[in-house]
């Protein structure tokens, strides 16, 4: 029996731009179970960041409820927003978010210094094959080194779920690939939820489930039966 982690019940987000309403979520609801790899596919525009930073507490609904482990974060106040994004969940961006003025591990150090529980960050530096690197600045590593100190950043807070937007879309294809399979190692090796939106669709063979959306609707969803190896993942 699987937990549910994350339950999405009836969540919609529109934009009033003048006269015109932009419905950039439509009255989804699924749920997201614990130690799942969950990808959220859709094209441009189809409302996955809009998804995941309401989900992710960044954002906030027009319409319907997020539960997370039960207690529903649709209904903090910002305190307890702040504490939600602070401990139970791990951002990690397109373009990485690092501090440039600082070293890859004073970027992991500054993340962790307001959360409550962590982990040793020389473990994880290690655990994504960066420890050689942990005194350089941004500037002196590779788009995918970078992104690794962002994912170093975000597991190192001991966050129950990471969310994952576009963390691939600014890498060339092998970069990614080893984006990929380090994210899949965190979801084994740490045990964390881990959610990846993308519009790139091979992506999704790796997945524990899917879910796809289209126009802030969700136009599948499904477990996939045999999720395959990152290294075996084409685009
Ligand atoms: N702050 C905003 N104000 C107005 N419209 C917005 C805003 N944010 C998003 N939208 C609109 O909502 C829709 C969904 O956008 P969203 O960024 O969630 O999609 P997406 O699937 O993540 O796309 P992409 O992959 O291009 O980021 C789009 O039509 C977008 O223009």
């Amino acid at each position: 029996m699987k937990n549910v982690l994350i339950r999405v019940e009836n969540l919609s987000k529109y934009y009033q731009m003048g006269e015109v309403t932009v419905k950039a979520v439509r009255d989804l609801s699924f749920e997201i179970y614990e130690g799942e790899f969950v990808v959220i596919l859709g094209p441009s525009g189809s409302g996955k960041s809009t998804l995941l930073n309401i989900v992710g507490g960044m954002d906030t609904p027009t319409k319907g409820k997020i539960f997370f482990k039960d207690q529903e974060i649709t209904n903090f106040d910002e305190r307890k927003l702040t504490s939600y994004r602070r401990n139970e969940v791990g951002f990690i961006f397109q373009f990485y978010n690092l501090m440039g003025n600082l070293t890859a591990k004073e970027n992991v150090e500054l993340a962790v210094e307001i959360c409550k529980d962590t982990l040793d960050i020389d473990e994880v530096l290690d655990a994504v094959n960066l420890l050689d690197r942990a005194d350089h600045f941004p500037a002196q590593m590779s788009g995918g080194e970078q992104q690794r100190v962002a994912i170093a950043r975000a597991v190192s807070k001991k966050p129950e779920v990471l969310l994952c937007d576009e963390p691939t879309g600014a890498l060339d294809f092998e970069t990614g690939i080893s984006i990929l399979k380090i994210l899949k190692k965190i979801n084994v090796e740490y045990k964390k939820t881990v959610v990846i939106i993308t519009h790139n669709s091979p992506v999704a063979a790796m997945a524990d489930r899917v879910l796809k959306m289209r126009s802030g609707k969700i136009i599948d969803y499904y477990e996939n039966p045999e999720p395959v190896d990152p290294e075996r993942i084409e685009w």
